[in-house]
């Protein structure tokens, strides 16, 4: 099946910056497709590409099927865009809001009214609809965002950190309404920069950093990538990045970063190297308060692949 989303060779700078840099991939139906970066990695400019409100300098993007341009918005109305601020008015209603973008989309009358009420229902609305989105947790405005981006019927929705600074049992509603709607067969792009949301919700995962695309795959096959590795995470008292330092040079470990008072360090046999790691930071006069050993995640890929923590 020919997928929903295909970019190829995406490439944008912001004058000597190279935000985006060669950036392909493929999105299907039904498939949610998380771009998982730091801040700052070129996850924004990215969708922004994808979306059409920001011209990439080389590449394409194609949507079922049209290529995306400035003149011709078939294309464009197959996508559902929710940016990162939220874009709605907070002195109407949650329905009068999404009436009023069911407006801009053409849709009137009678047709408006039952795509209103079936996507407050998607996202779970139905009882606050008639209250004033300003009264709404920032968690019910977020839905509601997702709610216009959804109005129009689109095959591809576009999800800008739709969690970002929302309370937990909000996050945990949005990622259940993206898990639905991925099953009712829409293709979704998701960025965020939270790996356990990454893990739990994408079918697969591209990471990125700085601006490049480094890794692509399901969370098993990119874990596996790495072999048999160990994360051991510490988290010390005193000059972490001396102690970085001092790991970084045993035998069997793979990557090292500090964040914080935390250390992640990536080695290929936990057990082994254990006594050698704790023994080099506390050498630095770095006093360890806890351990953690665990099996390779996003984070570790991630810290393997580029040297850096992801949450840095
Ligand atoms: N309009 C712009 N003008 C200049 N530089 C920009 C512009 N937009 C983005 N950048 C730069 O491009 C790089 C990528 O930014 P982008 O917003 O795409 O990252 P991100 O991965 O989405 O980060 P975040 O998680 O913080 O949203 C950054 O260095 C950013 O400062």
């Amino acid at each position: 099946m020919a997928p929903v989303l295909a970019c190829a060779r995406l490439r944008r700078s912001f004058g000597d910056l190279v935000a985006v840099d060669d950036v392909s991939f493929e999105l299907a139906a039904g498939e949610t497709y998380g771009l998982l970066g730091p801040n700052g990695a070129g996850k924004t400019t990215t969708i922004s590409m994808v979306v059409g409100i920001l011209e990439p300098d080389a590449g394409e993007v194609v949507v079922a099927g049209h290529r995306l341009t400035t003149r011709d918005a078939t294309a464009k109305r197959r996508i559902g865009y929710v940016p990162q601020e939220l874009a709605l008015y907070p002195d109407l209603t949650g329905r009068e809001n999404l009436r009023f973008f069911a407006r801009l989309y053409g849709l009137s009358g009678r047709a408006a009214a039952r795509r209103v009420d079936h996507v407050l229902d998607v996202v779970g609305l139905t009882d606050r609809a008639k209250d004033l989105a300003k009264t709404y947790s920032g968690g019910m405005k977020r839905r509601l965002n997702v709610g216009i981006g959804l109005l129009h019927e689109p095959e591809l929705l576009v999800l800008d950190e739709p969690t970002a600074g929302v309370d937990p049992q909000s996050r945990n509603a949005i990622m259940e309404n993206v898990r639905e709607l991925a099953a009712s067969g829409l293709a979704i792009l998701y960025t965020t920069h939270y790996m356990e949301e990454a893990e739990r919700l994408c079918d697969r995962v591209g990471i990125i950093d700085s601006g490049r695309l480094v890794a692509e795959g399901t969370r098993r096959e990119l874990v596996d990538r790495l072999g048999e590795h160990d994360r051991i995470s510490l988290v010390v008292q005193g000059d972490a990045d001396a102690a970085v330092r001092a790991v970084g040079g045993l035998p069997r470990v793979l990557a090292t970063a500090a964040h914080d008072r935390e250390l992640d360090v990536v080695v290929d046999d936990a057990s082994a190297c254990l006594p050698d790691v704790l023994a080099a930071v506390r050498a630095d006069g770095v006093v360890v308060r806890s351990v953690e050993v665990s099996e390779p995640d996003l984070e570790t890929v991630f810290l393997h692949l580029t040297g850096k923590a992801l949450r840095g």
